[in-house]
């Protein structure tokens, strides 16, 4: 968990907070002041360097298995930093502040904040799909398993916000389609049929199998449901790591449960899961194992989901049950913090 000076924070909060909201707020914004103050990390271990000394040398690699068994992989970060400048690069904007954190195999975290707080700025660093350029400059450290490393030392697969398929394809022919471009393993018809049974199976897909994806002007299946087609069309790469850029956005409750459930079921099966949501609801927040809280593009918290943060925010004298606390963190501009804490 990140730990920040607690006594002195809670000294802030109790010279300026008074009870619940009032409190929380002035907690939040002294944790991020005190985020704001502390300096940049080392740049980004480029692609290219050599592997220095390692912990741990169970680097996914390109032996992992086509189905079945995950490579695990645990992802650290720590002090990134992220900003733009303007054309003329008179201004510079921070998207990351010093944000710091770990993935783990078996683990669902999931990068939680208000819009533009940097959640897909996160996900697209972590997974390297962030590249700097002369305007975008990146800071910090990024470990696999211990070694400073790309993205190109494990494999992953990435789940974007929007699902391209052919609409007139049904969901089996799909999946079967991208077996025989993605797996020239499975020689015979039976194998891949069997391997697309064992995925639409493990998706939830098999009442839907024979539907039409379908698109905007033709209804096929639901929202979830493609979501759910696009993590098996991903899954065939046998990912140690899945990223997925807000997977509920768009669904119905039932819909985003489903589609959380499998990224659950896919954690406990041995996957590192990242995904970044927006505002979950507490049966989807009750799915996540970890959690980071950011807030305009700076890290209120990063640790254990479930009970941790209120135990965290109970350390600046707060008691509020976790809806009130995701509420508030989830609504409130970093600068709206600060107004209240220095008002
Ligand atoms: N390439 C870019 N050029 C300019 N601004 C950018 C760029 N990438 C991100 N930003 C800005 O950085 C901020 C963070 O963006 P990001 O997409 O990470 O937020 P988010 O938390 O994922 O938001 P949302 O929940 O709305 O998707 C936003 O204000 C966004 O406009």
């Amino acid at each position: 968990m990140v730990v920040f000076a607690a006594r002195k924070v809670g000294q802030v909060v109790s010279n300026v907070g008074g009870n619940g909201v009032g409190q929380i707020l002035a907690a939040i914004a002294a944790a991020l002041l005190f985020r704001l103050f502390s300096g940049p990390g080392p740049a980004l271990v480029p692609e290219n360097e050599p592997d220095g000394e390692s912990e741990n040398d169970d680097v996914a690699g390109d032996e992992a298995p086509v189905t079945g068994k995950v490579s695990p992989v645990t992802i650290r970060w720590s002090n990134i930093t992220c900003s733009l400048s303007d054309k003329s690069s008179k201004s510079v904007r921070f998207l990351l502040k010093n944000v710091s954190g770990e993935a783990k195999p078996g683990r669902l975290l999931a990068i939680m904040g208000p819009s533009g707080s940097g959640k897909t700025t996160l996900l697209n660093v972590l997974a390297g799909q962030l590249m700097a350029s002369p305007r975008l400059h990146l800071s910090g450290r990024l470990e696999v398993n211990g070694r400073p490393s790309s993205n190109k030392a494990y494999k992953f697969a990435f789940v974007r916000q929007e699902d391209l398929f052919f609409s007139q394809l049904t969901v089996r022919e799909t999946l079967s389609i991208a077996a025989e471009l993605q797996l020239p393993n499975l020689s015979s018809v039976e194998e891949k049929d069997e391997y697309v049974n064992n995925l639409l199976f493990k998706l939830g897909l098999v009442s839907c199998a024979d539907t039409n994806v379908g698109d905007a002007k033709v209804r096929g299946i639901s929202g979830g449901e493609k979501k759910r087609l696009s993590l098996a069309c991903e899954l065939m790469a046998s990912p140690s790591v899945i990223f997925a850029d807000e997977p509920t956005t768009g669904l119905d409750a039932f819909q985003a449960e489903k589609v959380m459930e499998t990224l659950q079921q896919l954690a406990q099966d041995g996957h590192t899961v990242i995904c970044s949501i927006h505002q979950p609801r507490g049966s989807v927040y009750g799915k996540f194992d970890d959690i980071i809280l950011l807030t305009e593009g700076a890290l209120v918290y990063a640790g254990p989901a479930h009970d941790e943060p209120l135990q965290y925010f109970s350390k600046f004298g707060l008691s509020l049950d976790l809806g009130s606390l995701l509420l508030i963190v989830l609504a409130t501009s970093a600068s709206m913090l600060m107004l209240w804490l220095c008002s």
